[in-house]
């Protein structure tokens, strides 16, 4: 039951897609290289016509559209304009948008990230967005209080994609977890009790193979795992359950350059996003 003042949580939000689309999540990231690829200009005309073309192909049939906000802040003020646009083509056309902006700040600063992105009236408003909690969980209290309040979503780096994460997210702490079992932790908690599953998500990465398993790591948290690095960075869909184990049916696979090559043509790319979404079907049994 959803109202003016109590939205419906991004949680509830996001199982349904999925539930009705795959859990596919598709980023947008363009690279220089790929606009070079698409024959586009690396401007942004070359920018907004590569933007608009992933969104027109795949906005009306994947669950989740992730753009990476790095990729248009390099182009300045209009590069934001193009992103902006993006966000809300992407939401009318019924995909949920997860705007990749790795943000995290002191909480006063926190503050105005959260107000930027999980704002109803912000011009950058999304569904959710990713956050980075090196500067202590709680610094992130804002944008998980307004999430909250706006039923969004926050994504919450844990075990990220890149091999260099390691050394801050596996360390081990004098109570003997490892940090990123205390993010898990502190989401979990965040999540209890939430039905379908809770709108705090966690980032852990396709491609660590058996890390979590092995460090005894409990990767449930009754909210959405975004799964980086299949594609480019050499993870497959059939790496997913020995990653996740029983907490695979909460996880949101994302495929950016995987797809995004398959560019420009629209087709091209719907089928890629259709193969990637066979391929998680069958490892993930759904
Ligand atoms: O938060 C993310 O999305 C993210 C976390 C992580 O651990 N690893 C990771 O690759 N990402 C992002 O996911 C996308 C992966 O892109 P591809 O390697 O091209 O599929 C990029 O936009 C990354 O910034």
């Amino acid at each position: 039951m959803t109202s003016a003042s109590s939205p419906e949580p991004f949680g509830a939000r996001l199982r349904r897609a999925m539930d009705e689309r795959g859990p596919l999540c598709v980023g947008i990231d363009p690279h220089a290289s790929l606009l070079t690829d698409w024959g586009l200009s690396d401007d942004i005309a070359g920018l907004e016509r590569f933007t608009h073309t992933v969104v027109e192909a795949l906005a009306d049939r994947v669950a989740v559209l992730k753009p990476q906000s790095a990729f248009f802040e390099r182009f300045g003020s209009r590069g934001i304009a193009v992103l902006e646009r993006a966000v809300a083509d992407a939401r009318a056309a019924g995909a949920l948008v997860l705007m990749d902006a790795k943000r995290g700040d002191i909480g006063s600063t926190m503050a105005a990230y959260a107000a930027t992105y999980l704002d109803p009236a912000s011009p950058l408003f999304s569904d959710a967005v990713t956050v980075s909690p090196y500067l202590g969980y709680g610094s992130l209290r804002p944008a998980l209080d307004l999430a909250r309040e706006s039923g969004t979503g926050v994504f919450v780096l844990a075990l990220t994609s890149n091999p260099e994460g390691a050394e801050v997210q596996h360390a081990v702490r004098g109570d003997g977890a490892t940090v990123a079992a205390t993010m898990l932790d502190h989401l979990r908690a965040e999540n209890a009790g939430a039905a379908p599953m809770g709108s705090y998500g966690a980032v852990v990465g396709a491609t660590l193979g058996g890390a979590a398993a092995a460090q005894g790591t409990d990767l449930a948290i009754n909210g959405p795992l975004l799964a980086p690095g299949i594609g480019a960075q050499g993870a497959t869909a059939a790496d997913l359950p020995r990653v996740f184990g029983a907490a695979a049916g909460d996880v949101v696979p994302n495929v950016s350059r995987g797809v995004l090559r398959h560019g420009p043509d629209v087709a091209a790319l719907r089928e890629s996003a259709e193969r990637f979404a066979g391929e998680v079907r069958e490892a993930l049994g759904g």
